[in-house]
């Protein structure tokens, strides 16, 4: 009796094989994995019309012959019959995804050169009609010299038709002009079949399909993604100018009017210094947050946002990470408690374990306060040509350096604590649509409302608790209060620590209450430097203008660079506590986070000072 023939299943990945195969198979399947490497090998048996039994196999997706990856390897291995004990297959079925038909074709044409019997599965069709997309096979057929079987693998649409297509598939010959064709030329032809073979289209698609050649080109993309942020940036200090100084203006009217109408003591200066100065001195940059927000709530609304992620799983591969924890990722960018809750949907533990580690670098909303206030006071207020601000281009460099650091720990992570292969990208690009108002209004209600609370709550009650420790024991005349205080005492301790880096004791006592959240190392310093004042003159001098008076600018940076990488927040220990199921990885991220946050700014500390700053 003759061997039982061989067919199997090719095509880019997410064309749908698996669900073909198991479509077609059945539950007649066997699992195992391909000798010598871990990546899966499955076969299985399914009877062709004519009766003939055959076995399947289901192939891992590539994007070329021309392996980079050990899914490739195996992929293009088997196809050629060169892997050992693998005998090569007697026909192929390439998979094609319809609603993605031009990157598909690429490389239908390079197997198809191999000269093999094959039947073409034009799989996903029903998508592609969703999308409003038709396509003619029969045209795709006369092109590339083979069956063409439109199917819908999880609908069993079109199967019967495609198992008598592999019956019949050894007589087919590929067609003339396929072979020997170079990869810019299969690019090319791919873009004139998958053009031709549209039956009709609506204009809507047409557009996506265009702008989606543009976002998503591996050039063009990445460089527009980066453009897109910059704006933001610049916009975030731009457009915030006038509210914020509204804000500030009231913040600062209110004050005076508590200094003039209420009576002298411990109560007016706990609304002055504490309240007014401190809480007060957080609030005035919510037009930054809500600016931020805006941005990010209309990329994701827009559809831009999955393209994005799209970009970026390149990148995260080359760092051992999946384009999977991109999105927990890009949370984090608001807050990481949210960003670490979102790694649930991570399947592989070491790569959710990375992505929480490595979450908190991702500036989050409560470090914007701490930038915007050092960089308004230190960074001058120009441009650097072409209208660029410089202020908006050192927040944007502070957001880099965030990701850069993540992309640093993420690599040295999966080769030592987490080690492990980097698992594939599934997702499905939504469909570009305009913004609705309402819901960017909610989204941006609800942001700036938990801004809002979070400054009336812990921001408030840490401010409050600092203002007293700041004015007891009270100083007698002559005596600096911050210096006798019990606050001030405390951080002369940590000043020490933190000296070699360039901090002050300002500095060091700022970072001690920070620790419940970012933002309260700017209420802490504006209520340290009110209680500090010596007059009602200087007490009403902006907290802008104080740290201009008592920092120099390696200081400004050196606390800026801290805050880029220090983990400063207790909701985020807590809940990488809860993910993990105990203290051991909160304790090395703090360790690390805390090793780093040293290590940059004393760095930009003496680099600063170095360069003459
Ligand atoms: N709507 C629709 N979804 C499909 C169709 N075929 C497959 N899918 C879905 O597309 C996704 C990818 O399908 P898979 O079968 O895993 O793709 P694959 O080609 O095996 O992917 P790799 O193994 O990664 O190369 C899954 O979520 C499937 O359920 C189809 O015809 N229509
Ligand atoms: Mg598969």
């Amino acid at each position: 009796m003759s061997r039982q023939r061989k067919i199997a299943l090719v095509g880019n990945p997410n064309a749908g094989k698996s669900a073909l195969f198991n479509a077609l198979t059945g539950a007649r399947q066997k699992i195992a994995n391909y000798p010598g490497v871990t990546v899966e090998r499955k076969a299985g048996r399914f009877v062709l019309p004519t009766g003939e039994p055959v076995e399947m196999t289901d192939l891992p997706g590539a994007y070329s012959l021309e392996a980079t990856s050990p899914d490739e390897e195996v992929t293009s291995k088997v196809i050629r019959g060169q892997f050992a004990g693998e005998s090569a297959p007697d026909a192929l079925v390439v998979v094609l995804d319809a609603s993605n038909l031009e990157q598909h074709l690429v490389f239908a044409q390079e197997i198809l050169a191999l000269g093999k019997p094959t039947v073409i599965a034009l799989n996903m069709v029903d998508l592609a009609q969703r999308d409003g997309l038709v396509l003619d096979p029969a045209l795709l057929e006369q092109e590339l010299g083979v069956r063409v079987v439109p199917t819908v693998a999880v609908r069993g649409r079109g199967l019967a038709e495609l198992a008598e297509a592999i019956a019949s598939a050894e007589t087919r010959l590929p067609g003339p002009g396929i072979t020997d064709l170079s990869l810019i030329e299969r690019r090319v032809a791919a873009h004139a079949m998958a053009e031709g073979a549209i039956l009709s289209e609506t204009r809507r698609h047409r557009l996506h399909a265009r702008l989606d050649r543009v976002l998503l080109n591996p050039w063009a993309g990445p460089v527009i993604l980066a453009a897109f942020l910059f704006v933001v940036f610049q916009a975030v200090f731009a457009w915030a100018t006038p509210f914020a100084d509204a804000l500030e203006g009231g913040v600062g009217w209110l004050t005076a009017l508590s200094i003039e109408f209420l009576p002298t003591g411990l109560g007016r200066d706990l609304l002055t210094e504490g309240i007014l100065g401190g809480v007060g001195s957080v609030v005035v940059f919510l037009p930054q947050i809500v600016i931020l927000f805006a941005f990010i709530l209309a990329m994701e609304a827009s559809g831009y946002m999955a393209r994005a992620a799209f970009l970026m799983d390149r990148m995260m591969a080359h760092v051992g990470l999946s384009g999977r924890s991109f999105i927990p990722l890009l949370s984090s960018f608001a807050c990481a408690i949210p960003g670490i809750m979102a790694t649930r949907a991570i399947s592989d533990p070491r790569d959710r374990l990375t992505t929480i580690l490595i979450a908190p670098l991702m500036t989050c909303s409560a470090r914007l306060p701490v930038y915007a206030v050092i960089i308004a006071a230190f960074i001058p207020r120009q441009t650097v040509g072409w209208g660029v601000g410089l202020q908006g281009l050192v927040l944007f460099a502070l957001y880099v350096a965030g990701v850069l650091g993540a992309m640093i720990v993420a690599l040295v992570l999966r080769r030592s604590v987490t080690k492990g292969a980097a698992s594939g990208f599934i997702m499905e690009l939504p469909k570009y649509q305009l913004p609705r108002l309402k819901d960017m209004a909610i989204g941006l209600w609800q942001r700036a409302w938990i801004f809002l609370r979070r400054a009336g709550t812990i921001i408030f009650t840490v401010t409050v608790v600092l203002w007293v420790m700041l004015n007891f024991p009270q100083a007698r005349p002559g005596e600096s209060q911050v210096d006798v205080s019990i606050a001030g005492r405390v951080a002369n301790g940590l000043a020490v620590v933190v000296e070699p880096i360039g901090f002050n004791r300002d500095m060091a006592l700022a970072l001690i209450p920070a620790m419940a959240a970012r933002e309260v190392a700017v209420s802490s310093l504006a209520t340290t430097y009110a209680v500090d004042a010596t007059d009602e003159e200087q007490q009403a001098v902006e907290l802008g203008d104080q740290l201009k008076a008592r920092w120099t600018l390696p200081m400004a940076l050196a606390f800026l660079a801290w805050f880029v990488f220090a983990p400063q927040c207790m909701s985020t220990i807590a809940v990488a506590r809860r993910e993990t199921n105990g203290w051991k990885w909160p304790t090395f991220m703090l360790v690390y986070l805390f090793a780093m946050a040293y290590a940059a700014a004393g760095l930009t500390y003496w680099a600063a000072v170095a360069a003459g700053l």
